[in-house]
């Protein structure tokens, strides 16, 4: 295969990715197998073959260590090589039941006496060990990871384990398991050397699947000239600066100075913006890149200022209102009382918004579709100030619940006589094209996934949408006959 990247390095971003030639929207540029899987610091057990998560001890019948869901294990990823250096150990396999924090950071050892070449590279990845040292997490893994494995009697010296962690902490990503995660406790995080060289962008050049087996594709999210850097977005692009800019500083130890986070406007998505109280405009960070609540906030329109820990305080306040209720009357009113003080576009009314469009899913009435429509074209306005390129998960979802909400209210409509055969098959074909333009940001998306089988949903659709404006169509021209 041609070469799609070549590994730089700098002074900033340490190693990189950048493209080695032109890369269309949506082409491949990188296809890994992980390294390791293991669960995540805070998470349960796991089975060290399939990642299936473990409540009571079942060992691998061949090392009698490793936490192995039954002998007709399917997985792939508990190795000949891993089990039979496990099998040369003193640990237990309840140790691992006691301790799932140790089991990823032990699974990196290992590799030390099983594969030099992988060790190398995996010890190469950053871990910024001078930033950690003394730090809280200094001490969470001294207690969790690096005290265990001494009382197992495991042969490793503290740096040692601090080094493995901080790569863990720094590198990894986290990957869903095989069976559909339904606590943060059961997510797991993945070791990929290659594609954890990609640098930090707020609105990166790629997108990133994993698929049931954790092979992980990377590919162009936009046109890529050759030369350019391959950003992944290690933050969440739905947070606001603040939220992002906190997380890469605390677990990555670098502040981000992307077009995104030096835009107090966030891109003119006014994603962080709150209402100015003297014109009702919007106000923004005017010091984006410096800390974003000790910085002043601007009106753009009077140029009022206000303090940034005013405004910190309005969003936390904010934050416990939104999680607040318990039906969609009450999310209504929780989100006129945050209109007040909060953009349109705040990153929390966006929350709060896609949690009502989920809970509005439930409903067929005409007034609740027209809601769920006026929500979902409201964060897909939003979304695409984003600049999430053209191949984006976010959009794919939101835009597929228009399409359904949109060909569900014409339907209905329809169905009560409400509009005639040719307004009907307008409003179908509308909605196909709604449906077409999330099929494309979902085309990537691995079947197993949540998304992969929303696309999959897609095509149905589609089919079933077509077939019925087919049949409109007859009708009408039969009409016109
Ligand atoms: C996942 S690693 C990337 C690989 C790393 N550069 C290496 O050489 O092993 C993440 C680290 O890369 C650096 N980095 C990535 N993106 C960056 C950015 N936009 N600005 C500054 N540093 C960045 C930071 O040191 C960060 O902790």
């Amino acid at each position: 295969m041609e070469l799609t990247t070549v590994i730089k390095r700098n002074e900033i971003y340490g190693r990189y990715l950048v493209a080695a030639k032109d890369l269309k929207p949506g082409e491949l540029i990188l296809k890994e197998c992980p390294l390791q899987v293991g669960p995540q610091t805070q998470a349960m057990a796991m089975c060290f073959n399939c990642t299936l998560y473990m409540a009571s001890e079942r060992s691998c019948e061949v090392c009698g260590k490793a936490l192995k869901c039954s002998v007709n294990c399917k997985g792939k990823l508990h190795t000949r090589e891993e089990c039979d250096t496990l099998s040369r150990m003193i640990i237990k396999s309840e140790d691992f039941l006691k301790a799932p924090q140790i089991i990823l950071p032990l699974r990196c050892l290992l590799l030390k006496q099983y594969d030099a070449k992988k060790w190398a590279e995996f010890l190469e990845l950053e871990s910024h060990l001078k930033e950690r040292k003394d730090s809280p997490i200094w001490f969470i893994h001294k207690e969790g990871v690096y005290d265990v494995l001494k009382k197992l009697n495991v042969d490793v010296d503290e740096e040692l384990v601090q080094t493995i962690c901080g790569i863990l902490d720094v590198n990894s990503f986290e990957v869903r398991p095989l069976f559909a995660a339904t606590t943060p406790q059961e997510c797991l995080r993945g070791v990929y050397l290659k594609a954890a060289l990609m640098a930090h962008d707020c609105t990166p050049n790629t997108h990133l699947s994993v698929d049931f087996t954790f092979e992980m594709t990377i590919r162009a999210n936009r046109f890529i000239p050759a030369g350019e850097t391959i950003f992944y977005n290690y933050a969440n692009g739905l947070q606001g600066s603040a939220e992002r800019r906190k997380h890469l500083h605390v677990g990555k130890y670098f502040d981000c100075t992307c077009k995104r986070c030096g835009d107090g406007t966030e891109l003119q998505s006014f994603l962080s913006s709150l209402i100015c109280t003297s014109c009702k405009s919007l106000i923004s960070c005017a010091e984006p890149l410096k800390d974003i609540y000790s910085s002043d906030w601007i009106c753009g329109k009077c140029s009022k200022t206000i303090k940034g820990n005013l405004v910190e305080n309005t969003i936390n306040h904010s934050k416990e209102l939104i999680n607040d209720y318990s039906n969609l009357q009450e999310a209504e009113g929780i989100l006129e009382k945050l209109k007040v003080t909060l953009g349109p576009n705040h990153y929390i009314i966006l929350e709060l918004k896609q949690n009502m469009i989920s809970l509005l899913g439930n409903y067929d009435g005409e007034l609740e579709i027209k809601r769920k429509i006026a929500l979902c074209e409201e964060l897909i306005s939003v979304l695409r100030l984003l600049d999430f390129g053209d191949i984006s998960r976010h959009l794919g979802i939101a835009l597929y619940e228009l399409h359904k909400a949109k060909s569900q209210l014409v339907y209905e409509a329809y169905n009560c006589n409400l509009v005639d055969v040719c307004q009907y098959l307008e409003g179908l074909q509308e909605a196909q094209n709604i449906l077409k333009e999330s099929m494309k940001h979902l085309l990537y998306e691995p079947k197993c996934s949540p998304e992969g089988k929303l696309a999959q949903r897609a095509m149905n659709d589609l089919r079933v949408l077509r077939g019925t404006s087919s049949d409109l169509e007859r009708i009408l021209t039969l009409d016109c006959a």
